[in-house]
């Protein structure tokens, strides 16, 4: 049979779709940017007649037409590998829940230990070889579709053909139906606006930067800031080599700064496995041979980003504890985001000759009262959930200075970390301290 045939014979309505889906099903949707639309628009349909339907998403950035037509929780429950704003909302509402997870392990999870009834996932239009190409969210697919027992692929137009090393794309000889979709724009994420506490960071980060290094920038604000301001730099012959793509690294590309010729592996290439930012992004990544979209287990495994001599990973987070404890993903035990790919960066920077991890976050935060709260902080709020342990940490950096955490003692960490906390929260940090017993008398203050 033709390609054409071929396609002509799996095309199927969004309606249709949904109506395979039963009762106790667990559906899988495309990661982050590649969820559906017009499935999920139809399940939404669909939602007085099933029970117990369980929907996994991660990173999600359209709102769910299906779960959100259930103020049950009954007829459809949300599983979030990594919160977004969007799960957050969700969660909150009391059926939505996170799924705890290393993302560089999240393929083997779906292979060994996650049922998949259903995988929909939006891609770009088939090519003249049968492809179709989902590489702005690689991530954990090729695993789904190793292991799902219906593979649906939603057609969008807006979606660009991303370069790929491998698991960017499926073949229509893989594929049990085609939905042609409502050719919506992918969502956009603007960055945020630099400010004055990124700067402060960025100055401190930029000096302990070399030409050469090879760059990987986490989710959140604060490090695609500190990309922008890469790009403003004068460091040359930058690589790139992260899990998540956003528009800073299109920066550092156009400004000249990031040519990838350093890298001993994937020279002259930027390797990801998801994007997120703007159409400039999604446009810049369209039939782009400097970039190379791989599955996560690629892209995050230590062996892979730590054989890149020079790796720089810079990631944000939400509480450092006097141990050098990092806390990126709750507020006590409110979820807030996840452990994402932060833990397997902070590592395989350390394994990277030369390489260095900076966990990077302003030394206050104003709560929702208006209250300003340390970051730094006695020991994690109680709850909380450790990202990376205090062995893994390697530099923390405030507007107020940087701490390299490793080789020190309990001690030298708790002078070093209320070294840089905000002023305002010192004293009350060394009386903390001298309490747990890791403030010498002899301790600087
Ligand atoms: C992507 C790669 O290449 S791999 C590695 C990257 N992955 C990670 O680092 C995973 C963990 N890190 C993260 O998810 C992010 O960096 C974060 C959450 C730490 C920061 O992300 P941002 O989007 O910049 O966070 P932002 O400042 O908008 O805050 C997000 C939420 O956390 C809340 N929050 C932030 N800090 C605190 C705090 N100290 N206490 C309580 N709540 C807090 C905010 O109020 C906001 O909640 P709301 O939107 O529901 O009101
Ligand atoms: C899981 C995607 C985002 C992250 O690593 O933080």
């Amino acid at each position: 049979m033709s390609l054409q045939d071929q396609y002509r014979s799996k095309r199927i309505t969004a309606r249709e779709a949904a109506r395979m889906v039963k009762s106790g099903d667990w559906i899988e949707y495309g990661f982050c940017l590649a969820a559906p639309r017009a499935f999920d628009a139809a399940l939404a349909e669909r939602c007085d007649d099933l029970t117990d339907v369980h929907i996994r998403a991660g990173v999600s950035v359209y709102p769910s037409l299906a779960f959100e037509s259930d103020p049950t929780g009954e007829r459809f429950t949300w599983n979030s590998w990594h919160f977004s704003g969007l799960d957050r909302r969700y969660a909150s509402q009391g059926s939505a829940f996170y799924i705890p997870m290393r993302f560089r392990e999240l393929p083997r999870y779906v292979l060994e230990n996650q049922p998949t009834d259903v995988f929909v996932t939006q891609a770009a239009p088939m090519d003249r070889y049968g492809f179709f190409n989902f590489g702005v969210s690689n991530s954990h697919h090729y695993g789904l579709i190793a292991r799902a027992k219906k593979i649906i692929i939603e057609v969008n137009e807006h979606f660009p053909r991303v370069h790929g090393g491998h698991g960017h794309g499926i073949h229509i000889d893989q594929v049990d139906h085609i939905i042609e979709g409502d050719n919506l724009p992918l969502a956009e994420l603007p960055p945020a606006s630099v400010s004055d506490v990124d700067k402060a960071i960025a100055t401190q980060v930029l000096a302990k930067m070399h030409d050469g290094d090879c760059v990987q920038l986490g989710i959140g604000g604060m490090p695609n800031a500190l990309g922008r301001m890469i790009a403003e730099s004068d460091l040359k012959d930058l690589g790139g080599h992260t899990e998540m793509i956003a528009d800073s690294f299109v920066d550092m590309f156009q400004a000249g700064r990031m040519n990838g010729l350093r890298k001993a592996i994937d020279r002259g290439r930027i390797a990801f496995t998801f994007a997120l930012g703007t159409k400039r992004l999604y446009d810049f990544l369209d039939e782009n041979p400097f970039v190379a979209s791989y599955p996560v287990d690629y892209t995050n495994a230590t062996e892979v980003a730590g054989s890149i001599d020079n790796l720089v990973t810079i990631n944000n987070a939400v509480e450092v504890d006097l141990f050098g404890q990092v806390c990126a993903e709750s507020s006590g035990t409110r979820q807030i985001s996840g452990t994402g790919g932060q833990l397997d960066f902070v590592i395989a920077a350390y394994r990277s000759k030369g390489g260095r991890s900076f966990i990077c976050l302003s030394s206050t935060y104003r709560d929702k009262a208006g209250n300003i709260k340390s970051r730094i902080l006695p020991t994690i709020t109680p709850g909380g959930i450790i990202t990376d342990t205090r062995a893994t940490t390697m530099y923390v950096v405030t507007e107020y200075g940087m701490f390299n955490c490793k080789g020190q003692s309990t001690w030298q960490r708790a002078e070093g970390l209320i070294g840089i906390a905000h002023p305002q929260f010192r004293e009350e940090l060394i009386s903390k301290a001298e309490a747990m017993g890791i403030w010498r008398r002899s301790n600087k203050r």
